[in-house]
């Protein structure tokens, strides 16, 4: 069996939360072996865009991204997010090295072309460079991803970092036995949004239907899974949705949510 990998996603619930997203590095640094961080920061954007009067709006878990907008999320995803994070897992003994999309061209995409809505400068990955993320694994670093990626034109294109992760796992999925966490603020897919205990351990696409049909599974819950669902169809070998403080128990035993088909 191919040698394990692991991909951690870490969204911008627990990336706002200091302590939260401490706790979190602090436990990511423990994974043996090679291993990806993809960062969100949606939060963090909406929040500095707002300090800079630019509005923020939403459409399906996706953020329109005007030309302003791009500006912002270049400046918090690529810069202050990503390495924030970089700096911190280095005094953690992990070699962390940051890298948006364009960055020894890992993950080009295409800007999302306009159907009913117009999303503007948001890209539909197109091409995860496997060699090349597995050339700094090789190398002992640590790669961690921002939600950017670049297009043909040399864009930069604002995309959802969930889908970064399920993108880039896949495609890992040549080289390694992939192992996909999504890592968030609450203990896992919920079958009660009112009770935070309420965990769902195993989760089939008929379960997830029934859930989102009954309206407990919605929000930014329906892209994760969709991407979680994908990750296991391509190859992925298990992937975990789970709080961030449980990330090491999610590797070693059980926890969470665990995606079945
Ligand atoms: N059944 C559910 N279980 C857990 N979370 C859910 C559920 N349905 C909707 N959600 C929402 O999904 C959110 C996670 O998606 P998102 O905001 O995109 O997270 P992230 O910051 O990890 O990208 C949770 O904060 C929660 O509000
Ligand atoms: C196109 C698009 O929507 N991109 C996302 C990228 C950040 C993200 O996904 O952050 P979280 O994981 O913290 O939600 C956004 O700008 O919100």
């Amino acid at each position: 069996m191919a040698e394990a990998l692991y991909i951690i996603k870490i969204g911008g619930n627990v990336i706002d939360n200091p302590e939260a997203c401490s706790r979190f590095l602090s436990e990511f640094s423990k994974i043996p072996g090679p291993k990806i961080l993809v960062h969100g920061g949606g939060k963090i954007a909406t929040q500095i865009a707002a300090r800079l009067q630019i509005e923020t709006q939403m459409v399906e878990g996706r953020r329109i991204t005007d030309k302003p907008m791009l500006d912002v999320v270049t400046m918090v995803y690529g810069g202050l997010v990503n390495k924030t994070l970089v700096a911190q897992l280095q005094v953690s003994g992990c070699n962390a090295i940051g890298l948006t999309g364009a960055d020894g061209g890992i993950i080009r995409s295409v800007k999302r072309p306009v159907k009913t809505v117009d999303y503007g400068f948001v890209g539909d990955i197109e091409a995860v460079n496997a060699s090349q993320i597995n050339a700094l694994l090789e190398s002992n670093l640590v790669p961690v991803i921002a939600p950017l990626t670049y297009d043909k034109a040399g864009t930069l294109l604002n995309t959802n970092a969930d889908t970064m992760a399920s993108a880039t796992a896949i495609a890992m999925a040549s080289f390694y036995t992939a192992n996909l966490i999504y890592c968030f603020e609450k203990k896992g897919v919920l079958s009660d949004p009112d009770n935070d205990d309420a965990v769902i351990p195993s989760l089939s696409p008929v379960s997830y239907l029934e859930h989102k049909e009954k309206g407990v599974i919605n929000k930014g819950m329906i892209p994760k899974l969709d991407n979680a669902f994908a990750a296991l169809q391509a190859g992925v070998g298990k992937v975990t949705i789970c709080h961030a403080d449980d990330l090491l128990k999610a590797i070693g035993e059980q926890a969470g949510t665990t995606i079945t088909l």
